[in-house]
Order: C-alpha cells, then structure tokens, then sequence
C-alpha cells in the first residue's frame, strides 16, 4: 500500500502518474487536511481518503507531499503510527533527510525534487538517499517518479540547488512567458495570437535544443542574423543585465531553500 499523505497539485499528479503506471487504486490511499479534497479524489480516481494516522499505519511507502512548513506537524503526528512503513519518501523543499529520520528513525528516506510539468508527464525530479536509503529504495523511488517526470540522482548537498533550477523553473519560463505576450500585446498583436506563437516558440525551441543536443548558445548564433532583428534584441538584453539577472535569482532561490531549512 502507497499512502500519499498531503494531496495537493503536486500530491494529486503523483497519484495521476502512480495509476497511469499501473498501479491499482485499491493500492493507494490519500490523506489531506481538507475533507473536500478527498472527496475529489475518490470521485476523479477512485482512491480512498483516510486519516493521516490510518494512512500512516496501513502503508509500506509514504509518499510525503505537504508543504515544507506543514512537515513537522505531520511527521509528530504519524511517527507513532508509521513502524510498518518501509520507504518514505518526501517532495517537500528544503526538509532535509535528516529531520525526517529524526521524527522517522531507522525509516529509509528518499527525498524529491519534482516539478509541476509532472501534471502533464513532463516533470524532472531529482532523488537523493537518506542515510539508511539504499539502491533498493532509489530504485523503488524511481519506478515511482518515472511515469511523471525524468529521475536524476543527486547527492543530497545539491537538493537546494536542483530545488532552485528546474523544481522553481517552470516559473522562470512562465516569466518569460508573460513578458513575450505583453510585448506582442503592445506592438499590437491579438492576446491571443500573441500567446499561441509565445506558447508555440517556447515548446519548439525546448524540443530543438533537446533532439539536437547542440548548445544554447549555438542555435542562438543561427537565429542570429548579422545586423539583424534578433541582434538588436539581444544587445538590449545584455545591456540589461538580463543573463546575469537570471543567474543572480537563480542562486537567491538555491540560498532560500537553506534558509527554509534552517541553515
Ligand atoms: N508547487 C511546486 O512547484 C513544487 C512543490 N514542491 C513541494 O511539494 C509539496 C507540496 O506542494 P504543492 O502540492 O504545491 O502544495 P499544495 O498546497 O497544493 O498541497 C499540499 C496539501 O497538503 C495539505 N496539508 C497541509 N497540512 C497537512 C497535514 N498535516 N496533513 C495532510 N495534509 C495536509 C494541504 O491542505 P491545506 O491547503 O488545507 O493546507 C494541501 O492540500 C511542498 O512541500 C513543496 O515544497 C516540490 C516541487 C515543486
Ligand atoms: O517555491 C517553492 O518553494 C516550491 C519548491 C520548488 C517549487 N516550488
């Protein structure tokens, strides 16, 4: 039994990618703090809801996904009912193995950090073992994670900064997102127009950068026409400070998930 003990956007996609892999809804159980929730989720997918306490008790595999600051109350309160459970697994930003081996000992870890393209089947997450994690429960962990998203293994020093990258990314890009149609907009476009060739471009430059694995910079420098539209664009950019923006942001967003940590 896998108990999904918080279910939420990112608990609800686990679940979504936990029975399109296969796995049988009388396997799985949800707990959230809001009653209506549940509810939903029995409707949508047919699962059961249970007390966090219940779920705990029942489970071999918890799947932790409630939001970093909720863990401690949670872990306090399932920790006397947890001692079947073989592998818990965490999603919450910056809860460090170590506190959850603390309310749960001798309990192998794994924490995640996934993404929201997970809702669509498009996340990427990256694993690190707790200290009583081995490769069984890595490779238990990412079964789990693989019909939702790519799996990369990382030492757990690098958590906040793959927390930073891509768990806070498809932020950055729906940043991007919004000032390209804002741009169309003011030139003139249709909103509309303006959204679907912004959507259009994203996806179509993510898909070339991927199946030909060339460098960033390199299919800028063919987009890149001497004197040109692009150019001018580009110049702007870099007078802006935009790359080094980005890369500042990116590096506040690594030093909150220690601060959220406690360090
Ligand atoms: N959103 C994102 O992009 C990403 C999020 N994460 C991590 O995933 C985790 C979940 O995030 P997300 O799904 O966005 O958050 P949500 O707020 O959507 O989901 C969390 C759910 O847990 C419920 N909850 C709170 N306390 C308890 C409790 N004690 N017992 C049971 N359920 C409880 C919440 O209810 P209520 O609303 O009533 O509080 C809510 O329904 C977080 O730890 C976050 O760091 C990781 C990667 C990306
Ligand atoms: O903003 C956050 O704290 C969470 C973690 C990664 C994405 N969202």
């Amino acid at each position: 039994m896998i108990a999904i003990l918080g279910a939420g956007k990112m608990g609800e996609a686990l679940l979504s990618g936990l029975l399109r892999s296969g796995h049988d809804p009388a396997d799985v159980v949800v707990s959230d703090a809001r009653p209506e929730r549940c509810a939903e989720l029995l409707e949508s997918y047919g699962v059961k809801a249970l007390a966090n306490t219940e779920a705990a008790a029942a489970a071999e595999t918890l799947l932790l996904a409630v939001k970093p600051q909720d863990m401690p109350a949670l872990l306090a309160e399932i920790a006397p009912h947890a001692g079947a459970v073989r592998l818990a697994i965490s999603i919450a930003a910056g809860v460090r193995t170590a506190t959850i081996e603390e309310w749960l000992p001798a309990t192998p870890v794994v924490r995640v950090m996934p993404n929201t393209p997970m809702l669509v089947g498009q996340g990427a997450s990256v694993i690190s073992a707790g200290s009583h994690a081995t490769e069984e429960h890595l490779v238990q962990t990412e079964e789990l994670l693989r019909a939702v998203s790519t799996v990369t293994r990382v030492p757990e020093r690098h958590q906040d900064a793959a927390t930073a990258l891509s768990g806070s990314g498809p932020a950055y890009v729906y940043y991007l997102a919004e000032s390209m149609i804002d741009a169309g907009v003011t030139m003139g476009l249709p909103r509309a127009t303006a959204r679907e060739l912004t959507l259009q471009t994203l996806t179509g430059a993510a898909t070339l950068m991927r199946d030909s694995g060339e460098h960033p910079a390199v299919l800028r420098e063919a987009v890149t026409s001497p004197g040109g539209t692009t150019a001018a664009a580009v110049a702007e950019l870099e007078r802006r400070g935009v790359r080094s923006a980005v890369l500042d942001a990116i590096v506040k967003a690594r030093d909150r998930g220690a601060e959220l940590a406690g360090e």
